[in-house]
């Protein structure tokens, strides 16, 4: 068994094929980073670095208790063109509602390797629930520490017939409290846009479809020499992210690009992130930061993402109101599904996936 663990399809089988994860690994004690998980110097993410380099650049943190207070639609429409991030407190999702979404997804990874595997791409009974390890591990040089649970949303009924029981009403009632958010923030994001209205239409084209990940990044032997996410932007409209308390989450600086910013757990807080569907349909205004997430060598962390998207079948484009003063097109029309298919099919690139729609 230790003979053929430490082989490096031994590695493979243990974690991919019998779906033991990156967690399977990390509760066997393992005294060094299996080399399958060695990222090139370049990616690394050196945690000691960062302090010094981030003093003078931080995400806003937007306190939404007025969220009808023109000030407020005023900071989050900046932090959208400016950082492509910011945190939101007093959003209107209730705290017990996201307490609950973070112990349930503690629950399912707790659920034994057997379990969780029945989700996996090869056992499930649908493509959209999905149990998986890395992001993409048949394109990827190096392997990311995380794993993941993938849930596409089509509706109440599949979601309480498919999802795994272990954390279906939980992520459910996290999704449902999180649309009225959703709506606000769009409704806001789409003013500045000069689209006075978000009618059944443009609802379906912003926020048509939902994805949720619950992610899960045990601890790992040699943090230094992996990630738990390479840098990526997302192919979302927007994000909604839940974290823990344990940090690790950066955000590429603004004015310095060469920096990487921490973004610090804030208790009760909700992170934002524009995705690169709304960069193209805003014709790059809003934009669509690349982001990474570090490993942790003492502590196991989870993060709940709810990627609000398109539907499959919108063609995406710069909005008809962005271009109506002149302003010219910087993307052309891509078909959803083929823009995530072609995020899916490679390994994290940072910002690669939008020069698919580049004019
Ligand atoms: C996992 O770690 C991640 C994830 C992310 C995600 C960031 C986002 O922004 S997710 C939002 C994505 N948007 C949507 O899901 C909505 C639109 N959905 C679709 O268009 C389709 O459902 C589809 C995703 C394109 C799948 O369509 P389907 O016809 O079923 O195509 P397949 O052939 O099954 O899949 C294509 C290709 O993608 C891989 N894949 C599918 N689903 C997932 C998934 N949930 N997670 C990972 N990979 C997935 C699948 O394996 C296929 O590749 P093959 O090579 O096997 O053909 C950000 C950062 C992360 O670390
Ligand atoms: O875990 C995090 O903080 C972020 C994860 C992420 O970027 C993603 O799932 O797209
Ligand atoms: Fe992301």
């Amino acid at each position: 068994m230790a003979q053929t663990m430490t082989s490096p399809s031994g590695i493979t089988n243990f974690v991919i094929n019998k779906g033991n994860g990156v967690k399977g690994l990390s509760e066997m004690g393992l005294k060094s980073l299996p080399k399958q998980y060695i990222q090139p110097l370049e990616e690394r993410i050196s945690t000691a670095s960062f302090g010094i380099k981030n003093s003078e650049e931080s995400i806003p943190i937007i306190d939404m208790s007025n969220w009808d207070d023109p000030k407020v639609a005023e900071a989050i429409c900046s932090a959208a063109e400016k950082w492509g991030f910011f945190q939101l407190v007093n959003h209107g999702v209730p705290i017990e509602v996201l307490e609950n979404v973070k112990e349930a997804t503690h629950r399912f990874f707790e659920l034994p390797a057997e379990e969780k595997s029945k989700n996996s791409k090869e056992r499930s009974c649908s493509n959209n629930v999905r149990f998986g390890t890395s992001f993409s591990p048949q394109a990827e040089k190096a392997l990311e520490w995380k794993d993941y649970l993938s849930l596409f949303y089509v509706s109440e009924d599949e979601a309480s017939a498919l999802w795994p029981p272990a954390c279906k009403d939980e992520v459910l009632e996290y999704m449902k409290k999180s649309k009225i958010l959703i709506k606000r923030l769009l409704e806001m994001l789409m003013k500045r846009l000069n689209v006075k209205e978000i009618d059944q239409e443009k609802e379906g084209l912003l926020m048509g479809s939902m994805r949720i990940n619950l992610n899960y990044y045990p601890i790992c032997p040699n943090p230094e020499l992996t990630v738990g996410v390479g840098r990526h932007s997302d192919v979302s409209t927007l994000t909604v992210l839940l974290q823990d308390q344990i940090g690790g989450l950066y955000v590429r600086g603004c004015t310095d690009k060469k920096s990487w910013i921490h973004v610090p757990p804030v208790k009760g807080s909700l992170v934002i992130n524009i995705g690169d569907a709304l960069q193209i349909m805003s014709n790059g205004r809003y934009k669509s930061i690349e982001h990474r997430v570090a490993a942790n060598g003492s502590k196991n962390r989870i993060s709940v993402p709810i990627f609000v998207n398109p539907r499959p079948s919108d063609l995406i484009s710069p909005l008809p109101e962005v271009l109506a003063s002149g302003e010219k097109a910087v993307y052309k029309q891509v078909l959803y599904s083929d823009y995530v298919k072609h995020f899916f099919r490679k390994a994290h690139d940072g910002k690669s996936t939008i020069e698919l729609a580049k004019i």
